[in-house]
């Protein structure tokens, strides 16, 4: 049976019982940036050549994580070695010198995110993964079921309860108003040029006709329209439409599985972007604590609201991340990062609902919108694509980390590569290396230009800014004191050349902080004097060889909400360990 996407909007029963009406917060008056819409304008002019040119032109990126749909087995060169499991013993056993912090993943200050799935679900696996570089565990809802996840998220908790130094957050990513081909008893050829329609009738699997899960499709799509299966493996070009058909013609044939993603080139589907289903995964993620939602599909901030006013009824502090990957997402780009907590860079179905050539430069525009308003910027899909099955990347797909890296990214992201590739942890460690020698060649300090209008020059963005001039002048670390990570977060987007001590007395915090560039988040429980705080931490970064004797410090507290109110309202200073 072919899968219904049902949807419904945010239901009464949903909201907690504290619930409270709904706030449009939506700021009509920010307007779009010019990248943004002068792409629109060039997007509509381009729609028909495009037609013309794609029908005759082969789709060049023959790899994509969709089609790589089977588990591959992992190789047993990359299970992990019995000296990695002797070090980690010892490291369990206290000998400093080989502490985690002394670790080269602790210096990387590009974070990861690491999709769990079939290769990464064990506990030796995620284990492995949070010594290779790991700080973000993705759990993908488009695959798996409540009770698979629940395993996994149990894992994390029980290593990050193990390994207070090194937590890793957990990310929620919704599957979202997905468009998918109906289940076939047999995957089928198409071949160039046949005529091959897709119905809304359920349950319809032959040689020349499939169902597809979403009953609108048919008013969606016009004649003309390209459908792309799996971001761009297979193509097909829209003939003619009946009342619950669509006849089309091959452009660019392949191999037809069960149940393919179905993009239609520049446009989104009329969907909701939070469907019936992310309704109960998004409770499932309240229940379990997660520390973050990739919202998958979104249009506009209205949507964030929703769900940012359904947690706060909640009492959940879950921070929200949309997936930038519609079509309908780009002229409202700038409301709905400002609405949300930062925004993930979902290339694969970016590049499929847009010509591919934009997403390059989409990338770059939706890093510096983060930047430039202090949100997280994670980019994702592809990056080490060719690992799912090779032991070592392409020298392009290093190339894309490096750039990712210098645009001043947050995370980088992998998919199929530790979700269900040969070689999980080799493709980390990949990541973990490009990353880190990347970061050496860049200069601290570079400020997006207009990083404070967002915060209209409040007093702690003075702070972040002075603090990292200082930092970076004498070539120190930075100290931060936090209670809610604000700090800490503005602190990053300052991207101070040295690492940022985030230390913190709430657990969700030190595991939010764990997405944030630069930030190395440590929880410690604070004393009511500042100046005995202050001493707690730096011994404590001394004992662990992160920093030593004599050296200075840049030492930060300030924020929106200052620890030691009493005794300072803010406090930037240089200390001598
Ligand atoms: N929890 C899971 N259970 C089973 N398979 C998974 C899971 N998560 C990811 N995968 C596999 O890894 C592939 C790549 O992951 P991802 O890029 O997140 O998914 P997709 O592109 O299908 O949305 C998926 O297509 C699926 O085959
Ligand atoms: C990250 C993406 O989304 P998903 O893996 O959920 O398809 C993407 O499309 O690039």
């Amino acid at each position: 049976m072919a899968q219904v996407v049902a949807t419904r909007p945010i239901q009464s029963s949903l909201l907690c019982p504290t619930s409270r009406s709904f706030h449009n917060q939506f700021d009509k008056k920010i307007k779009p940036y010019g990248l943004s819409s002068n792409f629109l304008i060039a997007r509509r002019k381009q729609r028909k050549v495009l037609r013309v040119t794609r029908i005759n032109a082969p789709i060049l990126a023959k790899r994509s994580a969709r089609a790589e749909t089977e588990v591959v087995p992992v190789s047993p060169e990359d299970v992990p070695k019995m000296e990695e499991k002797i070090q980690y013993l010892r490291e369990q056993l206290g000998d400093s010198s080989m502490s985690m912090w002394a670790k080269p993943t602790v210096r990387r200050k590009t974070k990861i995110v690491c999709t769990i799935g079939p290769s990464t679900n064990t506990k030796e696996m995620i284990w492995s993964l949070a010594e290779a570089g790991m700080n973000v565990a993705r759990l993908n809802m488009s695959h798996g079921d409540h009770a698979s996840h629940q395993i996994v998220i149990d894992l994390v908790k029980e290593y990050n309860s193990q390994n207070k130094d090194n937590v890793i957050a957990i990310m929620l990513d919704t599957k979202g108003p997905e468009v998918r081909s109906g289940d076939l008893p047999q995957p089928i050829m198409l071949a160039s040029g046949q005529e091959f329609t897709f119905t809304i009738q359920r349950g319809v699997g032959t040689t020349d006709t499939v169902s597809v899960n979403y009953d609108d499709f048919v008013n969606d799509v016009e004649v003309g329209d390209m459908l792309l299966v799996d971001g761009g493996m297979m193509s097909l070009v829209v003939k003619s439409k009946t009342e619950d058909s669509v006849k089309c013609e091959v452009v660019d044939g392949g191999e037809l599985k069960s149940r393919r993603h179905l993009n239609v080139r520049g446009k989104s589907a009329t969907l909701p972007s939070i469907t019936e289903k992310d309704w109960d995964d998004i409770k499932f993620g309240v229940d379990n604590k997660v520390d973050f939602y990739a919202v998958s599909f979104v249009k506009d901030a209205a949507v964030i609201h929703e769900l940012k006013n359904y947690l706060q009824s909640c009492g959940a502090d879950i921070h929200v991340i949309p997936k930038i990957e519609s079509a309908d997402s780009i002229p409202n780009l700038h409301s709905i990062i400002t609405a949300s907590d930062g925004a993930m860079v979902a290339r694969g179905d970016l590049g499929a609902e847009l010509p591919i050539e934009e997403v390059p430069l989409l990338q770059e525009e939706i890093i510096r919108i983060c930047r430039s308003m202090g949100k997280a910027v994670i980019v994702a899909t592809n990056m080490l694509e060719s690992m799912i099955v090779h032991p070592t990347p392409t020298r392009a797909e290093v190339s894309d980390i490096a750039i990712a890296v210098r645009e001043g990214a947050d995370a980088v992201m992998l998919s199929g590569e530790t979700a269900h590739g040969k070689f999980p942890l080799k493709a980390v460690k990949v990541m973990h290396t490009v990353a880190l020698r990347t970061e050496e060649t860049l200069v601290g300090g570079e400020t997006p230009s207009n990083l404070g209008q967002a915060f209209k020059n409040h007093m702690s963005e003075m702070f972040a800014f002075h603090a990292t001039m200082m930092s970076n002048t004498l070539g120190t670390s930075t100290v931060v004191f936090t209670r809610t990570g604000f700090m800490a977060i503005l602190l990053s987007h300052y991207r101070p050349s040295g690492t940022i001590f985030a230390f913190t007395n709430e657990k969700t915090v030190q595991q939010r902080l764990a997405l944030y560039q630069g930030v190395r988040p440590i929880y410690m429980e604070f004393s009511d004097d500042a100046e005995e705080t202050f001493e707690n931490a730096v011994d404590l970064l001394q004992k662990q060889g992160m920093v030593n004797q004599g050296e200075h410090v840049a030492l930060v507290q300030s924020g929106r909400q200052p620890i030691w109110r009493f005794q300072s309202t803010h406090n930037i200073q240089v200390r001598k360990v």
